[in-house]
């Protein structure tokens, strides 16, 4: 059985569904400007000024997103470079630069990455595996493995928009997909989950003896061994050995206890690093509000309802039936809401997900489902309605659950994409959760600002003048 990025096991397999790649990233990707229409408020106009703060990042040395070189330079075949551009990509980010010379020099040497979320590795990963098909051969030649079907799903979109002048053949390796009595997959990229993948390569649907690169992303959380690394090793077992495979290993995190497992999962890789003071980005400010109750949570969500519409925005909370029970309550209200998480069956997942990616809903209540990887630019608004925690289960004592920092940069990541501005807001309750705050609050080394709850004035303002 499969198990979900929340850490839970997937429910039994809905009626068999096909799965598309979710709306192709093209449009959003070329600048900001195209992602409004209506400039209804000052907050929204913000987010038009957004295309002039890329160049400038792109310019600046010091900036993630920086590069010295074009991405002719980078060693990438013309049909790719077309591809590039027709995404609206005019620079590589420094992860982009840095990464794919590394990535395609031959022979292939392994690879684990790390940089910043919303710095562009998907692109790094993506270019490498469609560089290394033979398009001429009608087998699986590479295989991405991610920790949510969503995830999956976005990143065959990109595979799809820049393979697009390429006779690329994709198939998802994800629940639900391909139907029943499939024999013998002929696509030369795969793209899914592990527990899927798995499934498919023992019943050698997947025929994996042509493979010559598996990509793992968000890397961290697919090695983790308390979660999918039994499922991910597994995959990369059944792997060839009669010829090298390159391993590629991506994240914005890779906490210590990983990072031993990373480098026996990809023996001699080159390695790009972070320092822990630069794991999360500067675009996204951070602020927190001191809530009286675990109740007065949802009123203070509820009174934010104006804010949280301006762009979109993604509200996280812990658990499954939390994010049901407000979403509810405040569907109940009025309110216009949609919730995602692992409970619902895939076919549901890919509309909701669909849906919010095309703006149809602007707030999504969710889980650590998509706390990693998901990309959706005019997302200007994280609430950490829950704080990200680790594993429950692990603890003894309840008063000493330590926050999951890993999580928090990734939650607090899916805004302030490709230098765009962002903001994120804690909400605290307790003792407890104040303490949690600070704990995240000293390992990312960034300041949270406090919003006072009653204050939605001044709060709109403090949010007005984060995202100029
Ligand atoms: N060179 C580029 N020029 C312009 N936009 C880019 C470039 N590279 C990537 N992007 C865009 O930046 C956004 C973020 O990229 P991506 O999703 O790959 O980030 P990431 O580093 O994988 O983030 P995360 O750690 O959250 O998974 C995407 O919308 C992508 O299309």
């Amino acid at each position: 059985m499969e198990k979900d990025a929340e850490g839970f096991y997937a429910p039994a397999p809905a009626e068999a569904s096909s799965s598309t790649p979710p709306p192709p990233p093209a449009a959003e990707l070329t600048t900001a400007k195209t992602e409004v229409t209506e400039a209804t408020t000052d907050l929204i106009k913000s987010t038009f000024d957004v295309s002039v703060t890329l160049a400038d990042q792109q310019a600046n040395p010091t900036s993630p997103l920086h590069s010295v070189k074009t991405f002719e330079e980078l060693g990438l075949h013309q049909d790719l470079l077309k591809g590039i551009y027709d995404m609206g990509f005019s620079k590589p980010s420094k992860i982009q630069e840095r990464a794919l010379p590394l990535l395609l020099a031959n022979p292939p040497q392994n690879m684990i990455g790390q940089s910043q979320s919303g710095t562009g590795k998907t692109a790094a990963f993506v270019l490498t595996m469609l560089s290394r098909v033979d398009f001429s051969l009608n087998k699986p030649q590479a295989i991405c493995l991610a920790p949510s079907r969503e995830l999956a799903r976005q990143i065959m979109s990109v595979v799809v928009a820049m393979g697009k002048f390429t006779p690329v053949q994709t198939e998802y390796a994800i629940k639900d997909n391909l139907p029943r009595g499939t024999t013998n997959v002929t696509a030369h990229i795969i793209v899914g989950t592990p527990g899927t993948m798995t499934d498919l390569i023992r019943r050698k649907v997947i025929d994996v003896s042509e493979v010559k690169v598996f990509v793992l992303d968000e890397a961290d959380n697919m090695l983790d061994q308390d979660g999918l690394g039994e499922q991910t090793l597994r995959v990369k077992n059944m792997l060839p050995r009669s010829h090298p495979v390159q391993i590629i290993l991506f994240s914005a995190t890779f906490p210590d206890n990983v990072r031993n497992f990373a480098n026996k999962f990809a023996p001699n890789a080159n390695k790009i690093e972070l320092k822990r003071n630069e794991l999360s980005v500067t675009n996204i400010r951070q602020f927190y509000m001191d809530c009286k109750s675990e109740e007065h949570k949802y009123d203070v969500l509820v009174s934010l309802y104006h804010l949280l519409v301006i762009g979109q925005s993604i509200i996280f909370c812990q658990h499954r039936h939390t994010a049901d029970r407000i979403s509810q309550r405040m569907t109940a209200e009025g309110h216009k809401v949609a919730s995602l998480h692992g409970a619902k069956d895939a076919q549901e997942r890919d509309t909701i997900i669909d849906r919010f990616r095309e703006g149809k809903e602007k707030v999504l209540i969710t889980t650590n489902v998509i706390a990693r990887g998901i990309d959706i630019l005019q997302v200007n608004m994280v609430v950490n309605y829950d704080l990200p925690l680790l594993n429950e289960r692990d603890h003894g004592n309840r008063n000493d659950v330590r926050p999951d920092i890993e999580t928090y940069i990734h939650r607090i990541g899916r805004t302030g994409r490709f230098g765009r501005k962002g903001i994120s807001v804690n909400f605290v309750h307790d003792k407890r959760t104040w303490s949690q705050m600070e704990q995240i609050e000293q390992a990312t080394g960034k300041h949270i600002v406090r919003i006072q709850t009653t204050d939605l004035d001044t709060m709109e303002e403090q949010m007005k003048k984060a995202l100029k």
